[in-house]
């Protein structure tokens, strides 16, 4: 993987002088050497995609041990499907290596694909603490041609401001002398594998137009659907906010109308069900709040950011940041009209993850329910077989799924609905239990057991 002379047309893709089809040659020949920085859930997916076209790929962690995992064909993200196998299967074969020597590597590679975590820090600011230690290694080995690609999601502005100014600080290169290309990842969790290879359109973006073209060789080889190109990178980094703060301001409205069930006396997961047959309507379920790397952050890149307002942004974030303190209270009624007080109740949670199916706590809503429930005074439990890493929690007590029967319980609040609990066996709790449904997912008509205890959906009135 070394960069010769000679080699340089077809071993560099920025503003190389071999045509397209030479560059795309090379490009699934190996020729043009890739590193991957990150080797997170998004950076060992995309280490196995770059993996399966090219040949070969060299991924970059900054933890040692997590490296040693890797390099001896662990895969430390085991709820990705497929996953594991493929990055056992390419360290045997070789088609990944593994190292935590940013300097050495970025010297070699001529394509570097950017993988580490941004999001925000806890005073709500973008935290761009993990990217520019990462492009300060990457600087002094950058060298003319080379292709940096921003995977990871940034706020709009990023490559312009950042990336590119400290790739150029820390080298000896001018601006025209390399490319940078935001191409922020869309993948969700549970289905990185699949959504990379192709579920949805690729945006890239670059600072300039060649970075575009550039980073449109990658993708078009990398993909098997169509790469849509915009003529910045701030576009592209833009249109991925977009694409969350979509979703977060509709997530808010569903969950803003799931509040009025009550007073409406209706089901409104109903009514959105049937409003949403028309195609001009399309909004998500009401659910017990947003977790994730990206949906709970990428608003603040905006809200923060901006010096304009951002009411409805900010509105949205405040709904789907107040859902677990909503539900809580919810619990706290529907409890009293058991004749049980929150102080005196043990209240199981359902499912700890922010996504079904899938291991990751990253902002989940359990936490602040856990810890708003544990703050009115009741014992609370989770059960969640998919998640290893607790250290989010608070005051909870951790049971396995087989335990759970053992347990004199008060309540159970259904907060992700993972397929492993779909055998959830209700008629071993003394009725009647206090279900508080937060995801829609229990069926009473399918289940008899359940109609001996106190169900109620979140937002739907018990008077529907
Ligand atoms: N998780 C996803 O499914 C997903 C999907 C789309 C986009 N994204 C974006 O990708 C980013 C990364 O997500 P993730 O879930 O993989 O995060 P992660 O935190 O699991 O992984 C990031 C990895 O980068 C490593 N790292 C940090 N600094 C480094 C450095 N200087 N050199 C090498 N490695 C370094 C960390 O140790 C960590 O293992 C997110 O912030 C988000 O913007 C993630
Ligand atoms: C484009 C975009 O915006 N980013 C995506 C987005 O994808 P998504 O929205 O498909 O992911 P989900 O994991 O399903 O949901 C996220 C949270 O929103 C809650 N939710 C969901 C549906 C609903 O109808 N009502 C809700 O309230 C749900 O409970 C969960 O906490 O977020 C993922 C994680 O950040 C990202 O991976 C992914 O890129």
């Amino acid at each position: 993987m070394s960069k010769t002379l000679q080699d340089t047309q077809c071993s560099r893709l920025y503003r190389s002088s071999a045509t397209p089809d030479q560059q795309r040659a090379a490009f699934r020949s190996g020729e043009v050497p890739v590193a991957v920085y990150g080797l997170g859930r998004l950076g060992l997916s995309l280490s196995m995609v770059y993996a399966s076209t090219t040949g070969h790929v060299v991924g970059v962690g900054n933890d040692q041990e997590r490296v040693a995992r890797i390099d001896d064909g662990e895969c430390p993200v085991d709820d990705e499907p497929r996953l594991p196998s493929l990055v056992r299967t390419a360290t045997t074969a070789d088609a990944l290596s593994v190292t935590t020597r940013t300097g050495a590597v970025a010297k070699e590679a001529s394509v570097h694909v950017i993988a580490v975590e941004t999001g925000i820090r806890s005073d709500n600011a973008p935290d761009f603490s993990e990217l520019r230690t990462l492009l300060r290694d990457i600087a002094p080995a950058l060298d003319s041609g080379d292709l940096v690609l921003v995977e990871s999601i940034v706020p709009p502005g990023t490559c312009r401001d950042i990336v590119q100014p400290i790739l150029l600080a820390g080298s000896d290169l001018d601006a025209d002398e390399f490319g940078v290309a935001a191409c922020p990842s869309r993948a969700t969790p549970g289905r990185s594998l699949r959504e990379m290879r192709g579920s949805y359109p690729k945006i890239v973006g670059g600072v300039d137009a060649e970075s575009t073209l550039a980073a449109a060789v990658v993708y078009d080889e990398l993909r098997v659907s169509e790469v849509v190109t915009v003529n910045t990178s701030t576009v592209a980094e833009c249109a991925r906010v977009v694409e969350s703060v979509y979703r977060d301001v509709t997530i808010g409205l569903a969950n803003e109308l799931a509040g009025l069930a009550d007073e409406l006396g209706t089901d409104i997961p109903r009514a959105i069900e049937a409003a949403n047959t028309h195609p001009r309507c399309d909004v998500p379920d009401p659910r017990p709040g947003t977790g994730g790397y990206d949906l709970p952050d990428t608003p603040y890149y905006l809200i923060n950011e901006c010096a304009s307002s951002t009411p409805l942004i900010e509105a949205a974030r405040e709904v789907n940041e107040s859902m677990p303190e909503h539900l809580a209270n919810a619990l706290v009624r529907e409890l009293a009209a058991t004749d049980t007080h929150i102080e005196d109740a043990v209240v199981l949670l359902l499912g700890l993850s922010h996504h079904p199916n899938v291991g990751e706590t990253r902002a989940a809503p359990s936490i602040e329910l856990s810890n708003t429930l544990a703050r009115f005074g009741a014992t609370v439990v989770g059960v969640d077989p998919l998640v290893e890493d607790t250290s989010a929690f608070e005051d909870i007590y951790f049971a396995g799924v087989d335990h759970v029967r053992e347990m004199d319980l008060d309540a159970v609040v259904v907060v992700t609905d993972h397929d492993v609990f779909d055998e959830f066996d209700w008629s071993v709790f003394d009725p009647p239990l206090v279900v508080l449904d937060g995801r829609g997912s229990l069926d009473g008509s399918a289940d008899a057991s359940l109609s001996a205890h106190h169900v109620t959906r979140f937002g739907v009135s018990s008077s529907n």
